[in-house]
């Protein structure tokens, strides 16, 4: 069996969704920003913290566990920069609980959601894994210290682990029937399509006078279903022994800036945006794009869907859920 801690969240369920057709699944997650109906009927679903022992230990006792996939978090680098503490206490004080509860039960294959904050200010057009890791703010820096755990408790105990830095995960499952669902919501492309359903009055353009070409900052926007098939390749990578230790970038190597994007979603729903143009968000590097490369080379994974099929994706998920 698979432990999918956070997987009610927005990309956990997706994986679930997927895993589901291959192992099972049992899914841990305290509901604090994820949702029960997210998870796929085919799973276990435990409510529970993966910081509470009292919660883990029954789980490992009683499940015949193969590796841990570990998407719960605190995930909002503004809040982060207001709230430390609660970064450090969710996504390190408790990760540790939860490696601690998987070394006392002899589980060895951790896979773990990193981010492209890690790298802070990259001085590249296109990051590769091995650009230095400066971040910028604790969310970037909750996650390289969970990474450098990671390496230290492969050298003193032998875990297994793969490591995902994903850039920024968008769209929806194809069948509509889970897609991001964060309130509040801070990600652009579900506030523009939010805007768009009526949902809200205006966008806001978070700065407009970045050294890029049309002054907005680049992203690389990543479908979370390819992110989704990218979890169960690593998987089959550690569970074969194929892989012991990785760390891989997930993007589609492409760079949008936000206007782009604001325009790719008006093309996809025919809809005209109201747009506000407003200061920098503080911590927003101005050009974030993956070099993919390596996963390609070592797994055979790579982005299948585009910024549109992402944005149609999406589109089809808000408009259902209204
Ligand atoms: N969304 C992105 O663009 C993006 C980009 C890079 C990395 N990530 C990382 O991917 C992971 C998933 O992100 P997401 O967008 O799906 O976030 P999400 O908030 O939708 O999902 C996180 C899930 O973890 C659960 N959770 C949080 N703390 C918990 C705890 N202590 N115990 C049990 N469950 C807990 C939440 O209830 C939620 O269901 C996170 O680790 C995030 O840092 C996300
Ligand atoms: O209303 C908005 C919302 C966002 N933006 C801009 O759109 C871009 C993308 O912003 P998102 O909030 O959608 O995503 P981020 O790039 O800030 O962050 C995401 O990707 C990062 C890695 O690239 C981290 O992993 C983080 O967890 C994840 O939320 C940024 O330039 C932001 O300033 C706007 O202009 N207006």
């Amino acid at each position: 069996m698979i432990l999918v801690v956070g997987g009610a969240g927005y990309i956990g369920s997706h994986l679930v969704k997927e895993l589901v057709e291959k192992e099972q699944v049992i899914v841990l997650d305290n509901l604090s920003t994820g949702h029960r109906y997210l998870v796929d009927d085919r799973a276990v679903f435990i409510q529970g913290d993966l910081g509470n022992r009292a919660d883990l230990e029954p789980i490992f006792e009683k499940y015949p566990i193969k590796a841990v996939m570990h998407f719960a978090a605190n995930s909002l680098v503004g809040e982060s920069v207001v709230h430390p503490l609660k970064y450090y206490q969710n996504n390190v004080a408790a990760t540790l609980t939860l490696l601690e509860t998987m070394l006392k039960y002899n589980v060895k294959n951790f896979i773990f959601s990193s981010t492209a904050a890690t790298y802070g200010i990259p001085n590249v057009e296109l990051i590769t894994e091995d650009c230095p890791t400066n971040p910028i703010n604790p969310y970037g820096r909750s996650k390289l210290m969970i990474e450098h755990i990671l390496a230290d408790f492969a050298s003193a105990y032998g875990l297994n682990y793969v490591v995902l830095r994903y850039f920024n995960a968008a769209g929806a499952h194809e069948s509509a029937e889970i897609g991001e669902d964060h309130n509040p919501e801070t990600h652009l492309i579900p506030i523009v399509l939010q805007h768009l359903l009526g949902q809200r009055d205006k966008i806001s353009v978070f700065g407009t006078d970045y050294g890029t070409p049309d002054g907005t900052c680049i992203r690389d926007y990543i479908h979370v279903t390819d992110l989704a098939k990218a979890h169960i390749l690593a998987l089959e990578a550690l569970l074969s022994d194929k892989k012991k230790t990785a760390i891989y970038n997930l993007g589609n190597g492409l760079g949008y800036s936000v206007k782009e994007v604001i325009e790719t979603c008006e093309k996809v729903t025919g809809r005209k945006a109201v747009i506000e143009y407003t200061d920098r968000r503080p911590g927003d590097p101005a050009r974030l794009v993956a070099s993919s490369q390596k996963i390609y080379e070592e797994l055979g994974w790579k982005a299948e869907y585009s910024l549109e099929d992402i944005i149609a994706s999406a589109w089809k998920w808000h408009q259902r859920k209204g």
